[in-house]
């Protein structure tokens, strides 16, 4: 099954596949349990479930089933086992049931809207007797489905996130229905600051003379998911924090809403000058794609991999020893090189054409770089969960960002000594890095995407100086920061999609830039992912079926370089040669061989070897294959 990202988040959920004669029956009563656990220890909790009708939007048609069938045609299906999960809750003894609707924030079509309405008043019944929370976040909440939403039959209350969705306030100043609870959510879920106490308390104040002040609740803006959970065990001081003498940075960054140590000027000053202006590469695409290949020389069909190589036991170990100072700098850089090397020998051992260091010199690709950047500070145990048992621990911006000192020449340019085939430089892009920062909130993100691009922009320069030909910039997370409604789109895409032109727009045309996007949905944005004008990009593909192909297969025209990956990374499954083949020869019958590559969907960091290299071999195998199939079909 697919897996997706849950709106704007990093966090990741497995998409329901559903056809028409699909059966539901009430498996798991984790909801039901946990109520009980906790009351059992004497805490009374609000049961939360994913709404029903959210539920049905958020899933896909199963493979075969005729794109006309609606999926909310189920709702007669999903509705007798809500019925019997509220049945069970509140014989347990729930007084309030909460159910999460973040549909009702995007842009919905009349009779999604219907379906809100006919799913509720059939839940009615039911839901006597509870009080009933619909919740809503990451935006406002548009004029006609708050109107939906206010009037659902059997709510008892509404939530709404009032950091994001800023417009949401006037509709529920100019109606809201009498007698009904209104959950504020007035802190933001998705940040780490503490809250700025003034503003939102000017908020509810006039929110309490709305809806009353028994009926008003403070609430956050969103699950906590997607923040740090607490400060007591963050002991260590950012180094740079505590030469500017701070009595600690949480103190700061937990009780101001602006972190009021000293600016950079200069990073500020430049990130403002580049608004409304025009980064271009010197050459126009079409012209300058043969530049590279003059010194690289590749075959058709070239093999890459994304960047990562396994993040073996043993290389946290290193890693972890040499931050708590127990190996020396020396031990540290000699065992990243060995690993450098062993990832450099299994490439060309696998004859894989455009090679990568592996990354293990890093802990993350956004960590990594913030650790490097000025602007930055870290926590120590501020986890978030990405998707599974995996997990982020984003930095945070703070102030101006700015590059002290080059932050991956020395390991790209060492990888690149041990061997005769081109080196990929590896970057993460400027708009990865803020989307999975938690960010200053005293300036707009824009203008912290350009002073990170501006950082970026050096260090592409300087790897290119450093003898690199082909460097790849990811920006996986361009399309996850896309806003949830798309009157806000084009505006966040033209300052993404600059942030991304400004780091290469210096480099010659011999120079191969690549980038590198995954998880998301791509073929709404396509035109501006184009517009991105890289010479290379690849990008997850085989996961969500082969959906990006559809993009081409409908006319879209491009004709720089391109990789849809041929195998899913996230499954330890080996692929094999045929169906790598195969998947290729897909690819084939909509892109000319001339521009496209092979690759995986995305790094392999959380792979093991023992699927790393059967897996490599197969995909080096089918790419041979097929070149040897177009040769002779000449
Ligand atoms: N920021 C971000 N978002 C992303 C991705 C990504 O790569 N980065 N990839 C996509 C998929 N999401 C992913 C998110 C995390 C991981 C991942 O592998 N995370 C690692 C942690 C990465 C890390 O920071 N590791 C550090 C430190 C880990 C740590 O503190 N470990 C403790 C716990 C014990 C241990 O495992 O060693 C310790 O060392 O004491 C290191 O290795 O240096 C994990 O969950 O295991 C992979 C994909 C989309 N979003
Ligand atoms: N270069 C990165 C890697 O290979 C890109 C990952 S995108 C989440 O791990
Ligand atoms: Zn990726």
């Amino acid at each position: 099954m697919e897996m997706t990202k849950w709106f704007d988040t990093n966090y990741h959920y497995i998409v329901p596949e559903l056809d028409p004669d699909v059966k539901f029956s009430y498996a798991s009563h984790k909801a039901v349990n946990e109520y009980k656990e906790a009351k059992a220890l004497g805490v009374e909790t609000v049961p939360v479930l994913v709404g029903l009708v959210s539920y049905l939007l958020l899933s896909k048609l199963a493979k075969g089933v005729d794109k006309s069938f609606d999926l909310l045609f189920l709702l007669p299906k999903t509705l007798p086992i809500y019925k019997e999960v509220i049945e069970e809750l509140k014989g347990a003894g729930a007084t309030w049931i909460q159910f999460d609707e973040p549909l009702f924030v995007m842009d919905l079509e009349g009779h999604k809207l219907q379906a809100f309405s006919a799913a509720y008043a059939e839940l009615e019944s039911t839901l006597s007797g509870l009080n009933v929370l619909v919740e809503t976040y990451f935006a406002d909440v548009p004029a006609e489905a708050y109107k939906t939403l206010t009037s659902l039959k059997g709510v008892t209350a509404f939530g709404f996130d009032l950091i994001r969705g800023t417009k949401t306030i006037d509709l529920i100043k100019s109606s809201f229905p009498q007698g009904k609870y209104l959950f504020a959510g007035v802190v933001d879920g998705r940040n780490i600051w503490a809250n700025d106490v003034a503003a939102p308390l000017i908020t509810l104040q006039s929110l309490e003379g709305i809806v009353g002040k028994d009926k008003l609740v403070v609430s956050t803006s969103c699950s906590l998911l997607h923040t740090a959970v607490d400060l007591v065990n963050e002991t260590k001081l950012d180094a740079e924090i505590k030469s500017w003498g701070l009595v600690g940075p949480y103190y700061y960054f937990f009780n101001n809403p602006v972190y009021p140590g000293p600016r950079r000027g200069g990073s500020r000053l430049a990130a403002a000058a580049l608004k409304g202006s025009d980064h271009l590469r010197a050459t126009e695409v079409s012209t300058r794609l043969d530049a590279p290949q003059k010194k690289l020389n590749l075959p058709i069909l070239p093999t890459t991999t994304i960047g990562s190589f396994p993040q073996t036991v043993e290389l946290r170990r290193v890693r972890r020893e040499y931050k708590a100072t127990k190996i020396s700098e020396e031990d540290y850089v000699k065992a990243i090189k060995e690993e450098i090397k062993k990832v450099v020998d299994i490439q060309e051992d696998l004859d894989i054409d455009v090679l990568v260091h592996g990354e293990p010199e890093r802990n993350d690709m956004v960590e990594y770089f913030g650790e490097q950047l000025s602007g930055f500070a870290f926590t120590a145990n501020g986890w978030v969960q990405s998707y599974g048992s995996r997990c982020v621990k984003p930095p945070i911006i703070y102030g101006d960002v700015s590059r002290p000192k080059p932050m991956t020449v020395f390991w790209s340019s060492t990888a690149q000594s041990m061997t005769k085939r081109p080196m990929k430089g590896m970057l993460t892009g400027p708009v990865t890095i803020l989307n999975w920062s938690f960010v200053r909130n005293d300036q707009p993100r824009h203008e912290t995407c350009y002073q990170i691009a501006l950082a970026i922009k050096d260090e592409v320069e300087d790897l290119e100086k450093g003898g690199i030909g082909v460097i790849q910039i990811d920006e996986a997370a361009l399309r996850e920061g896309l806003p949830l409604r798309k009157a806000e789109h084009s505006f966040y895409l033209d300052w993404a999609v600059h942030s991304f032109k400004i780091t290469n727009c210096g480099v010659q045309d011999s120079t191969q830039i690549h980038t590198h996007m995954c998880c998301s949905n791509f073929n709404d944005i396509i035109h501006s992912i184009i517009d991105m004008d890289a010479d290379v990009i690849t990008i997850e593909n085989s996961r969500s079926d082969e959906k990006l192909l559809s993009v081409f297969r409908e006319g879209v025209k491009y004709g720089a370089g391109i990789g849809p990956g041929v195998y899913d990374i996230h499954s330890p499954r080996i692929p094999s040669t045929d169906e790598i083949a195969d998947r290729i020869n897909k690819m084939l019958a909509v892109l000319e061989q001339n521009i496209l590559w092979v690759n995986p969907d995305c790094g392999l960091k959380t792979r093991k070897y023992t699927e790393v290299k059967p897996a490599l071999k197969n995909m080096v195998h089918a790419a041979k294959l097929i070149r040897s199939q177009l040769a002779s079909a000449k």
